[in-house]
């Protein structure tokens, strides 16, 4: 599995955002200078711990029938497009992703313009299914989680890109669970690998799975497991001590013991995640839901002597929307809201940064790197702190749509999540 490196391919320029770059609510580009790499994850190849993909959902029929433009194109074999172009070796070529600029016209900033390039280890097209996301990124780091790291899958993007369909299947509508099928979401197929594992392994050793699911609104963190309405609405407060870190007082933990198990304890807190509408999508997302799966691991062997238990942890995160809030018409507490959401955001890509400038520090052996990592400018990344960096690994799953429409919102989200370059 490759890492996050943000580095130019082919055509593209050198390193940095390029013309009218400059990082949005994640920030990706924005602290970290030119190419990076973070900390070295377990099982991993060299620098990798936050691994950044694309995928782009297909094109709606609604998008169709009023007469929006594609304005995605991506090359998800490695080298494909270069080296149709170049005959360059395809092994050294990144995937990429290329957008069209629906208002640039001919003569205003020539055609360097109209379109930019993007490159990334994996990006997942339109055709794409949830196999094949699951088995060419995902299952290493659900093994890493069985192994006794830590890690993080991220669904980022703009409202109505598939940050849910990813994360929970082909039946989207919050308060579902991800059903059987071809189709099913990440979640579920991390669930089924976890305990498949555990079934071929438990002779050797002993699980203890438990599940929790929180979930993060305007800074404030709720049980999406609280029996009632009322308990959900009580907030929750973080504490910390050595053998937890930072953990969630009083959050609801639940042992699940096979995959029918955890699939109802998602389910119970899809049902009462709160979800809010927006001018852009009737279902839309206005929290961060963090679904927490912890895999205590000792072996039959080791018991009696204390020896040889490991502890795993898996979080799924599905992060609120990404849309700009003037596009989105938020007004009043909705504004509020979005500030929030923005906040949360960038302060991830802020932590993510600095981690990525950290490495590259410590790999110059230069101490001016060894810098903060600002974990406490939100919940979210407070929350995480123990699975980003260090030993954990990461996956940024970036999400876009591939309509003219949302050209401001994919352009932001690539920049965001990528070394942006202009168009061959
Ligand atoms: N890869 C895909 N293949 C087919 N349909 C998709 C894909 N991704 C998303 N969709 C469809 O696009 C629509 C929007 O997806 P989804 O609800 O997952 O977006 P979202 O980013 O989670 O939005 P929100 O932030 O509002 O929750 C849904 O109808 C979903 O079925």
């Amino acid at each position: 599995m490759s890492c996050y490196q943000r580095r130019s391919a082919g055509p593209g320029p050198g390193p940095g955002p390029g013309p009218g770059g400059g990082g949005g609510a994640l920030g990706l580009l924005g602290a970290a200078g030119g190419g990076g790499v973070l900390p070295k994850g377990p099982g991993a190849g060299a620098g990798e711990a936050v691994q950044v993909v694309v995928r782009c959902r297909p094109m709606s029929g609604k998008e169709a029938s009023q007469g929006h433009t594609q304005i995605i194109d991506m090359w998800p074999q490695r080298g494909e497009h270069v080296a149709r172009r170049a005959a360059a070796p395809a092994h050294s070529i990144y995937c990429i992703v290329h957008i069209t600029n629906p208002r640039a016209r001919p003569g205003r900033g020539g055609r360097r313009q109209e379109a930019r390039m993007f490159t990334f280890d994996s990006v997942y097209d339109w055709n794409s299914k949830q196999d094949d996301l699951y088995e060419n990124t995902v299952r290493p780091l659900v093994h890493s989680v069985l192994d006794g790291y830590n890690g993080t899958i991220f669904a980022y993007g703009q409202t109505g890109t598939g940050k849910t369909y990813t994360m929970l299947g082909a039946t989207p509508a919050h308060g579902q669970c991800p059903g059987g099928g071809r189709e099913r979401g990440i979640a579920s197929k991390c669930f089924e690998d976890v305990f498949r594992h555990i079934a071929y392994t438990s002779e050797r050793t002993c699980y203890v799975v438990r599940a929790s699911y929180l979930e993060i609104y305007q800074e404030e963190t709720r049980d999406l497991l609280s029996p009632d309405l009322e308990t959900y609405r009580r907030p929750l407060t973080l504490g910390e001590d050595a053998a937890r870190g930072v953990y969630v007082k009083g959050l609801r933990s639940v042992v699940c013991k096979n995959i029918k198990a955890i699939e109802r304890v998602m389910r119970v807190g899809n049902t009462n995640r709160a979800t809010a509408s927006t001018n852009m999508n009737e279902h839309s997302s206005r929290s961060h839901a963090i679904f927490q799966v912890t895999i205590e691991m000792q072996s039959r062997a080791g018991a009696g002597a204390g020896a040889g238990r490991r502890v795993g942890k898996l979080n799924l995160v599905d992060l609120a929307g990404s849309e700009r809030q003037c596009k989105t018409g938020a007004m009043g507490e909705r504004l509020k809201e979005s500030g929030k959401i923005n906040l949360s955001l960038s302060a991830l890509g802020n932590v993510i940064s600095a981690l990525t400038a950290a490495d590259v520090g410590s790999r110059t052996r230069s101490r001016a790197w060894s810098r903060h990592i600002p974990y406490r400018d939100s919940k979210l990344t407070q929350l995480l702190q123990d699975s980003l960096g260090g030993n954990s690994k990461a996956i940024m799953i970036a999400n876009i749509g591939p309509a003219s429409y949302n050209y401001d919102e994919s352009l932001m989200t690539l920049r965001c999540a990528g070394l942006g370059g202009k168009g061959p």
